[in-house]
């Protein structure tokens, strides 16, 4: 025992030796006769810092996917097999398709002190490190080298490695993960490619209007070659194995490889997280993303118009992305894959979110970015499903995310206390400003962009539907935020209105916020989300009139953007009276209310909703200058006219008498 700095005094006391300027500091624990002070305990089992260190973790690590047809033997296999035939796999799906083999891949963080000191895997013997080194021969350097794979980590680990080797990663406040998506703060779709093979040739909408940019198989190969090629260089990679969709019987494997630790978390609460139970018996993905966002594409490349390219090869089931790290390319390029997928099999996938009463009623939210369904659908007094995408089967409906992406710019704890709280240790925070010191974020300050983003864990949201599936909708709510604040704050539809403006998908934002007063411009985007469709929007609607049909569901158009005039002259809606209004079409009274025919788009709208000012209701009571909201109608009807022109000579279904329907169901004038 050492007395250390201090001297041992008799009443179990320090006390300096530094003259009378020092005084004197008591422990208050008294000792009686002991000469030195000790609160040490028993001593640790370690002899040196490192053997210290050991002793901290218990080893983990996710469970190994093995092969299906092997999966019944999984329990005769030990779990060095295993972690080899789960590296084999991922080996695989690295594999340049020229060298035809995979590269030698090894689990685990480079940067990881082994027991012995060194910092390099024991590569020859192996024992810390799985390994899987397929026989290369030495045709290049890159067949010399490993890959280390970081393998479903999990959030914790995740941190670590973005705030050690990402610039621009903190941990904000309230525990969130702050990240920075680089150049691209959102979605490019002008980049986005779809291989036209013998298949998608004629099963996919081509052409005019459609999302889906051509690009060719060899041209998918060279961006895949870049890809892999720039994975296989760098010392580690992120992979992710997960699964969409809540529907048992529908569920889709994804393995997402990455680069960044930023991109394996945000997936990692975007996608639904797999049971070790589950992920043992994972085997082959489904469906592969080659994210090498951090590395651009080939302009030279044909096809390849900037350095972004965002590619989908539905034959090969795989994704490449190059050239940009905005993580909201995987969550949508995933979300196409299934709008491709889903209707194959009868099945309706929506970009819609989707929340449940206590009695068991479900809503659906459709409406394009920034419209409100991660909003409206966080309901404090409902069952939240899903915020963004989902299915809807024979059977109801089903959520295909594990996770939520909610916007955050102004984001105030009053107006959305569900999404204020899910934002906690585990959720990504992306291109937000905080506080240097402090760290807390500034939901205000759009510096790095207008986009800022929260992926968050769907259990995050305190009442939310797990599993996150739901019987048939009862209410179908199309959301538009209408900045020339025309379209009522909410409107009855019925069927071929509801067709009508699915198909039309409106909203209208404002272009840019800083440099004054802008006009506001029109968005028409099929089915609300043309950017994701894979298929004809009328074959989108035609399942939705289908099902709406038979089950009886309610149409409805909300209007979350202007009131009072145009932007510039009025302001947007309260949240709190949309929550007003929706919380009226979910408890069935809008339905009873007395209701009136707008002129040129024909919606029925209320009189009087309880806890309304009813003269908000009919936008022509808010606007003061009369002449111009005629005007402004009239504008916004005949930009919804020329929108439709494309859809006019397309028969919706079986049924010719719903197409005229639909038609006829626009503004008239
Ligand atoms: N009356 C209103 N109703 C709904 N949202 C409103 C309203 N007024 C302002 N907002 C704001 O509009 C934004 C709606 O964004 P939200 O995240 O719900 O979009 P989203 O439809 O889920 O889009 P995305 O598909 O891009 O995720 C939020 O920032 C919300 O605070
Ligand atoms: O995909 C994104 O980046 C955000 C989103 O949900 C959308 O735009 O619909
Ligand atoms: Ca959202
Ligand atoms: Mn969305």
């Amino acid at each position: 025992m050492s007395a250390g700095n201090g001297n041992a005094n008799g009443d179990g006391g320090f006390s300096f030796p530094k003259g009378p300027a020092m005084r004197k500091i008591t422990t208050g624990a008294k000792r009686g006769s002991e000469i030195c002070h000790d609160d040490s305990g028993p001593t640790v089992k370690a002899t040196t810092i490192d053997e210290l260190h050991s002793l901290q973790k218990k080893r983990s690590a996710p469970t190994t996917p093995i092969n299906q047809s092997g999966a019944a033997a999984f329990a005769a296999v030990s779990e060095e097999e295993r972690q080899k035939i789960q590296l084999q796999s991922i080996s695989a799906s690295l594999a340049s398709l020229t060298r035809e083999s995979g590269p030698k891949v090894v689990r685990g963080d480079p940067a990881e002190k082994k027991a012995d000191g060194s910092t390099t895997p024991a590569y020859a013997h192996g024992q810390h490190h799985s390994i899987f080194s397929p026989d290369l021969g030495a045709v290049s350097d890159s067949s010399l080298k490993f890959t280390h794979v970081l393998y479903n980590l999990s959030p914790a680990e995740l941190y670590e490695q973005a705030i050690k080797y990402e610039k621009g990663s903190f941990i904000t406040s309230n525990g969130a993960l702050a990240t920075l998506s680089g150049a691209k703060t959102g979605r490019a779709p002008r980049d986005k490619r779809v291989v036209r093979d013998a298949t998608t040739e004629g099963e996919l909408w081509w052409g005019k209007g459609s999302p889906n940019i051509e690009m060719d198989e060899h041209t998918f190969m060279v961006n895949r070659e870049r890809a892999v090629d720039y994975l296989n260089s760098l010392e580690k990679v992120f992979v992710n194995d997960q699964f969409l969709n809540w529907d048992p019987e529908n569920r889709i494997k994804v393995r997402i490889v990455s680069a960044r630790a930023y991109h394996s978390l945000f997936m990692h609460n975007m996608c639904i997280r797999p049971t070790p139970e589950e992920l043992e018996s994972f085997g082959t993905p489904d469906f592969t993303i080659y994210n090498a966002g951090q590395f651009p594409c080939n302009r030279y490349t044909h096809y390849m118009t900037s350095s972004t390219s965002v590619d989908l090869n539905l034959s090969r089931r795989e994704m490449v992305i190059l050239g940009t790290q905005y993580a909201g390319e995987m969550k949508k390029g995933l979300f196409s894959v299934m709008h491709y997928l889903m209707p194959k099999r009868r099945i309706l996938s929506l970009h819609s979110g989707c929340n449940m009463g206590k009695e068991g009623d479900v809503a659906l939210f459709f409406g394009l970015s920034g419209t409100g369904k991660t909003t409206l659908s966080t309901d404090h007094n409902r069952y939240l499903i899903g915020d963004d995408e989902h299915c809807w089967t024979e059977t109801g409906v089903s959520n295909i995310e594990g996770g939520c992406y909610a916007k955050c710019v102004d984001l105030s704890r009053e107006k959305e206390p569900d999404i204020w709280n899910a934002i906690k240790f585990g959720t990504v925070l992306e291109n937000v400003v905080f506080d240097e010191h402090t760290r807390e974020v500034d939901y205000s300050d759009k510096s790095v962009t207008e986009n800022t983003r929260a992926a968050y864990p769907i259990e995050f949201i305190p009442n939310a539907k797990i599993p996150c599936v739901g019987p048939h909708p009862k209410n179908v709510i199309l959301l538009a935020c209408d900045a020339f604040g025309v379209l009522p704050p909410v409107s009855k539809l019925n069927l071929a209105q509801t067709m009508y403006h699915f198909i039309s998908g409106y909203t209208a934002l404002v272009a840019g916020t800083e440099d004054g007063i802008k006009e506001p411009t029109a968005t028409f985007s099929a089915c609300f989300g043309a950017a994701f469709i894979m298929l004809h929007p009328t074959k989108y609607a035609a399942m939705l009139a289908e099902k709406m049909k038979t089950q009886g569901a309610t149409g409805w158009l909300v209007n979350t953007g202007w009131a009072g005039g145009s932007y510039g002259v009025g302001n947007r809606i309260k949240v709190a009276y949309t929550r007003k209004i929706i919380d009226a079409i979910h408890s069935g009274s809008l339905l009873k209310a007395n209701y009136k025919k707008t002129e040129i788009f024909g919606f029925e709208i209320p009189t009087e909703i309880e806890g309304i000012p009813s003269e908000i209701l009919d936008p022509i009571n808010s606007w003061s200058d009369k002449k111009a909201h005629k005007e402004t109608l009239l504008k916004l009807g005949g930009l919804f006219k020329k929108n439709f022109e494309t859809f006019a000579n397309h028969k919706i279904g079986v049924d010719g008498k719903l197409t005229e329907e639909i038609l006829a169901a626009g503004p008239i004038f």
